[in-house]
């Protein structure tokens, strides 16, 4: 599938994120990253911010929830407009349910792995997604460095994709930046969140053309 760049606004100006959300034109979606401070030891944002950036921008929304209870919150960012949003496998105690509802409101079903959490035990749920986010970093902060632990899981992703239909798109989350992206792409990713790497440098479009590039390159 072609490359898909998702840059995440925990890297931009919370003052300023419709601006930040124009200055990404080029983007596929605006990866928005949800802390509650239960699931993670931090805190971002939740609903209202949501609902206000998607009256901001008409790049569609990637939500990433990472709370304690997904299966009371996400549907509701699917109803507030989202057009992708994505439950953490640690913290769902009904993902079928869940997973569901989200589609029923329209929007497409992720389901994300931590670092150190396996995938094989998740491939009878693989109907009922959309999206499986395997995080590269220990979810919490933006910044991290990326965790090349995780590439051969990202491979044994692919492979179990690909065994159901190729359908599901694979995202990588966390320390993706024009080198690590590579990688990611070379073991099967097609879905790719940057944050630093899209809102650190000083023209945050060019930085998602020189992404694009380097992992539509390493698909072959
Ligand atoms: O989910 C996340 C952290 O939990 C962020 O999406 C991720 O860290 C992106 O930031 P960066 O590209 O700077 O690592
Ligand atoms: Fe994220």
């Amino acid at each position: 599938m072609a490359v898909q760049i998702s840059p995440s606004i925990l890297a931009a100006d919370f003052a300023r994120l419709a601006d930040e959300a124009a200055a990404v034109p080029n983007a596929d979606w605006l990866h928005v990253d949800v802390m509650d401070y239960h699931f993670v030891p931090n805190l971002t944002l939740g609903l209202p911010v949501v609902e206000a950036l998607r009256k901001a921008t008409a790049t569609p929304l990637d939500c990433h929830l990472m709370i304690a209870d997904p299966d009371r919150w996400a549907p509701q960012y699917a109803e507030a407009g989202a057009g992708s949003v994505t439950i953490h496998a640690e913290a769902a105690k009904a993902p079928v349910r869940t997973l569901r509802e989200i589609r029923a409101q329209g929007a497409r079903a992720g389901l994300a792995l931590n670092p150190a959490t396996a995938v094989e035990p998740y491939e009878d749920l693989l109907p009922e997604l959309d999206m499986l986010l395997l995080m590269t970093v220990e979810p919490g902060f933006g910044g991290q460095k990326f965790l090349d632990m995780v590439l051969p899981k990202v491979r044994r992703a692919r492979e179990l994709v690909r065994r159901h239909g190729g359908r599901i798109w694979v995202q990588v989350d966390g320390g993706v930046d024009a080198e690590t992206i590579g990688r990611c792409a070379e073991a099967g990713a097609d879905v790719f969140v940057a944050g630093s790497a899209v809102y650190g440098a000083s023209d945050p479009g060019a930085a998602i053309d020189e992404l694009r590039a380097a992992a539509t390159r390493a698909q072959g």
